[in-house]
């Protein structure tokens, strides 16, 4: 019969031992090799997800060689596979050698069923949250794919990406309004792309980033001599977008006397270059965004009302990340399979601490700050799992935490890590700088799914 049990082996020459720890093991589909022969056919044949290997194996059962070389064979057979090497009393330094080498773990001889049960007990959890973790990776994300480009499976963004595809072939004017990096320009594009308009230009300028003097030149064009530096004619923006659609982002720091200018052409759609003596009709359907109030700008007369009635015939206020439930880390992974893909391939996931912090943080500059830190935490990852520590969330950051529990889990986390760091990874003395017994640790371990 077929057993579904998760599958470990046993590399032990030791026949007794072998019989002890075989009958430790009730949760596991337990196989055993005495010899590195039997170690790597078991290995093709079975591939075990986690494998206890005693270093000391015949033809050299007082050294370390045939350990080493089944360990070898092993992991390039099956890389994935979590090695916990058995080590003789006092033979740390080869332990740590066969962990450069690539193994899981490993634990001192003579056995401590009890500790060794619950290394193997993490190693098979850690494996399962990276079966979990690549299979999540290797979906299709196209099922959260909206407006062509926009991922998301928050319902508000998805009442959003409605309202856009209902008024993308009307010619209303749109209105965004919503934080630096909450997507509109995405969205503008995704409004012009489910147009009638989506085979013409898409034209977008931020009249936030250029200087005053420059955006008429910039939104209107110049002739040939209009001005010094003007060497010659020029087409403006709103006339490169002809036929499309025309995105100005940051609308609300257009300056008075262009507001003016742009009114003009939005009633008469015509525009005249600078320096020009005639009108050029131009057709394009505008899509404004800004994050400023404009109602306040018009109550300060810092912005027209009557402009702000023709550019926002339908507003539409788009939700900070931080209020999209779920999407922090739908699109953490996205970006992450994005940016592995371009640029480091072994990188595989995130791990699940990482991914509570994803989900935890506050995102200020909501996805283009995801985006931003996950790009970077995949260039400087050393690992297959993107950390906490790799996505540089800092100390300061604690008062942005869900809630009380959420707080004393980082505290615990920092005093778990800092205690082993202190005793180079020495379970037993960690646990006593904590003040707590040694299984205590091992299920806070297990708990934070931290490495030792
Ligand atoms: N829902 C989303 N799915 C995928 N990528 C997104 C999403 N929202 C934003 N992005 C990406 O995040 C970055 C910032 O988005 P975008 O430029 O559209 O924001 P914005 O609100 O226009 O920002 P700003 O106001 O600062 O100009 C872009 O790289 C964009 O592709």
């Amino acid at each position: 019969m077929a057993d579904s049990k998760p599958k470990l082996l046993i590399v032990e020459d030791d026949l007794g031992l072998q019989k002890q720890l075989k009958w430790s093991y009730e949760n596991f589909h337990v196989m055993c090799a005495s010899n590195r022969e039997e170690a790597i056919n078991l290995l093709r044949s079975e591939e075990p997800d986690v494998v206890t290997l005693d270093l000391g194996l015949p033809p050299d059962p007082d050294g370390v060689s045939e350990g080493f070389k089944a360990l070898d064979e092993m992991l390039k057979l099956k890389p994935d596979t979590k090695i916990i090497v058995a080590s003789g009393h006092g033979a740390r330094e080869s332990a740590m050698k066969a962990i450069s080498a690539g193994a899981w773990d490993f634990y001192q001889k003579p056995v401590d069923i009890d500790e060794l049960h619950l290394i193997v007990k993490r190693a098979f959890h850690v494996r399962e949250l990276e079966l979990q973790n690549e299979k999540s990776m290797m979906a299709p994300v196209d099922g959260e794919l909206l407006l062509g480009s926009i991922i998301t499976a928050a319902p508000e963004m998805l009442k959003i990406a409605r309202t856009i595809e209902r008024v993308a072939s009307t010619g209303v004017s749109v209105l965004l309004l919503g934080a630096s990096g909450t997507g509109k320009e995405l969205l503008a594009r995704g409004l012009h792309d489910s147009s009638d308009r989506r085979d013409k230009p898409f034209v977008a300028i931020n009249c936030g980033a250029i200087p005053e003097n420059l955006l008429e030149s910039e939104l209107f064009g110049h002739e040939k001599g209009a001005f010094t530096g003007a060497v010659k004619t020029t087409e403006g923006k709103i006339e490169l977008a002809d036929g499309g659609t025309l995105f100005l982002d940051e609308v609300g720091d257009i300056p008075l006397p262009l507001q003016v200018k742009l009114l003009r052409f939005l009633q008469e759609r015509v525009i005249e270059r600078i320096g020009g003596r005639k009108g050029i009709p131009v057709d394009v359907r505008v899509v404004c965004a800004t994050h400023q109030n404009l109602n306040k700008m018009i109550a300060d007369q810092t912005f027209r009302d009557d402009l702000f009635y023709r550019l926002a015939e339908i507003t539409v206020n788009i939700p900070p990340l931080n209020e999209r439930t779920g999407d922090a880390v739908l699109l953490a992974k996205h970006f992450l399979n994005r940016f592995a893909k371009e640029m480091n391939p072994g990188v595989k996931g995130f791990s699940a601490a990482a991914l509570t912090a994803i989900d935890q943080w506050d995102w200020p500059g909501n996805v283009r700050e995801l985006e931003n830190r996950i790009k970077r935490a995949v260039i400087m990852t050393e690992g297959k799992f993107v950390t906490a520590e790799d996505l540089e969330f800092t100390d300061d950051d604690e008062d942005l935490l869900l809630n009380l529990k959420a707080a004393r889990e980082q505290a615990d986390r920092r005093a778990i890590k800092r205690a082993i760091s202190r005793t180079e990874g020495n379970i037993s003395n960690a646990a006593k700088l904590l003040g707590i017994s040694r299984p205590t640790l091992y299920d806070l371990l297990k708990q934070y799914e931290l490495q030792v």
